[in-house]
């Protein structure tokens, strides 16, 4: 059993072992892609995953990750000339057209790919197309023909200057675990994978410098740097899947950020190839640079829309020994947001995580994945949060942590709360905060909005949004309190018009209102691109789409994603 956290016991806390890290991984959610396969390694020399038969379709091996198509719902974009934007199972106001100007794929152009790459790397095979012409969540489908996996930059370099020669639309695309169609094709684009990009380049004990190529799986990183004494600044729950060119392209935040910041301060350098094939060289490792403009920031968060990132140099930050996960429950919002001060305060640089979900966040898991228990189940609570800490000084470490809660329990804050005595219970705790959203996949159709919003104000759109929406659907509101970032999530058990009609544009709206962001970590993709400025001035889109044209002057570089398209035509 865990340890119930008691104002008269918080001196026996047992503590966690530095082997935290290395159980978590193995043991906790991870968001997988079910048409992938599990590979022992990835990149040479790293022990990888924990399997042991060799490879195994995720789909046989992860029965509690299946998808229904049927409750899904699909942006089909199979008719080439005009397509509807299928939005959550409806046809809604955005239309998308394919450009006429990109050409299709002919007999020559494959010919050439199969010169460049050899023949089993380019896919033409409509099986193998299928899972990358589909996102993660199955509500995104295009139509490509062909899918290329390069191995190196040389070979992505010959791949977009010939792209570019031809008009050829392409969309690149790492672990496909996005959440706004961003790495999906919309029509036909040529499918850029970069799977097979996978070595890492250098790792420097000294600066913690980690150089690597884009198609690593993050959590080859994690294993890899684990075995250095180091981690990766970046945790997310689909490490499993996702690469490190896809994190850095949207930018991803996940569970470190409130510790080691955005990718915007950890990437220190990228290499990039252009759209007509220029290969930039940008891949520095020093972490100050003041020699002029600092441009692998525009290649950070847009997307694949400006380059396709190929090699990334990080700043990894050294692995600590003293890991400790506390669950507690809060009986109000305003409770929530005082334990985060408190937190901030109180812990100080150890806080690593700081991460919540309501009841009905926690009902979702409790009643859709298998084996998850409530570890505070003697009452019922309105919200939970799940606090992380991370030093290197086990006793004052333990100190801080045990007077932090001691204090939160004794002023109200926390009615109740575990801290986790071992590996098993520190995975089981994170299980359940990652575990959301394959639950809510799991409860029927979901839409889903990640926005970035003041602490103070954030809990009101939940309610807001249940009173809007009444018993038609099921409002949850869970995320990474610590950096203001919810993750509003809508459940129903069908996509429904009337009910999209009820969330958009209100929740943009609000958000605009508030000052907040409409994608927080998730970015624009194809789901809100052509909401932009909900959170950006035209100036600023106007700006965005000159850099755009300056870059890549024919749009072939993920097309339909990020800008307005009435912009770039
Ligand atoms: O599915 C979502 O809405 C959020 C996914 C992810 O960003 C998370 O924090 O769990
Ligand atoms: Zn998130």
């Amino acid at each position: 059993m865990e340890k119930r956290i008691a104002a008269a016991a918080t001196s026996s806390y047992r503590l966690l072992n530095q082997k935290y890290h290395a159980s978590k991984r193995i043991l906790h959610h991870r968001r997988l892609n079910p048409n992938e396969v599990i590979r022992s390694s990835s990149i040479s020399g790293v022990a990888g995953f924990t399997h042991h038969c060799g490879p195994v379709p995720l789909k046989h091996f992860l029965t509690s990750c299946r998808w229904d198509l049927q409750k899904s719902s699909l942006i089909h974009m199979q008719n080439m000339s005009r397509i509807q934007h299928r939005n959550f199972g409806s046809v809604a106001s955005t239309i998308i057209q394919r450009n006429p100007l990109f050409s299709t794929i002919n007999h020559d152009d494959i010919i050439y790919f199969e010169k460049i790459l050899g023949v089993k790397n380019v896919i033409q095979d409509d099986e193998e197309l299928q899972p990358a012409n589909t996102d993660w969540m199955h509500k995104y489908k295009g139509s490509s023909k062909l899918m290329l996996q390069p191995e190196n930059t040389e070979e992505l370099s010959q791949i977009l200057k010939y792209c570019n020669s031809r008009s050829l639309a392409v969309v690149p695309q790492g672990g496909n675990t996005g959440l706004v169609g961003g790495s999906v094709p919309v029509f036909d684009e040529v499918i850029i994978n970069t799977r097979r990009m996978n070595s890492i380049i250098s790792f420097d004990k000294v600066s913690g410098v980690l150089v690597c190529e884009a198609g690593c799986i993050l959590e080859n990183l994690i294993s890899f740097l684990d075995k250095q004494g180091f981690i990766m600044p970046l945790d997310l729950g689909a490490k499993g899947s996702c690469q490190i060119g896809g994190n850095v392209s949207t930018n991803a935040g996940g569970l470190r950020l409130v510790r080691y910041g955005s990718l915007h301060g950890t990437v220190l350098g990228l290499e990039v190839v252009l759209a007509n094939g220029d290969v930039m060289d940008m891949l520095g490792t020093l972490r100050k640079d003041n020699t002029g403009y600092d441009l692998k920031h525009l290649f950070i968060g847009s997307e694949g829309s400006l380059g396709i990132i190929t090699k990334v140099s990080i700043l990894t930050p050294p692995k600590l020994s003293s890991v400790h996960i506390a669950f507690l429950a809060c009986q109000d919002y305003i409770s929530c947001q005082k334990l985060l001060l408190q937190a901030k305060r109180r812990l100080g640089e150890i806080l690593s995580a700081f991460e919540f979900l309501d009841a009905q966040s926690m009902d979702l898991v409790l009643n859709h994945l298998d084996g998850v228990r409530n570890p505070l189940p003697s009452s019922i609570y309105n919200f939970y949060v799940l606090i992380e800490t991370t030093g290197s000084n086990e006793s004052s470490d333990k100190e801080k942590l045990e007077a932090f809660l001691l204090h939160a329990m004794e002023s109200g804050l926390v009615s109740d709360g575990a801290l986790a005595q071992d590996l098993n219970q520190a995975s089981s705790f994170w299980h359940i905060r990652e575990g959301v959203p394959e639950a809510l996949m799991k409860a029927g159709a979901v839409y889903k909005y990640d926005l970035s919003l003041p602490v103070d104000k954030m809990y009101d759109l939940v309610e807001e949004m249940r009173i809007r929406l009444g018993a038609a659907a099921n409002v949850v509101g869970y995320g990474h309190l610590g950096d203001g970032n919810l993750h509003l999530n809508v459940s129903t058990p069908q996509y429904d018009d009337a009910i999209l009609a009820q969330i958009e544009p209100f929740v943009y709206e609000w958000t605009s209102r508030h000052h907040g962001s409409i994608s927080a970590e998730h970015g624009l993709g194809l789901m809100k691109a052509e909401k932009i400025y909900y959170s950006k001035s035209s100036g600023t889109v106007q700006l965005m789409a000159s850099i755009k044209k300056l870059l890549d002057p024919s749009g072939i570089l993920n097309p339909y994603k990020v800008i307005p398209q009435s912009l770039l035509s």
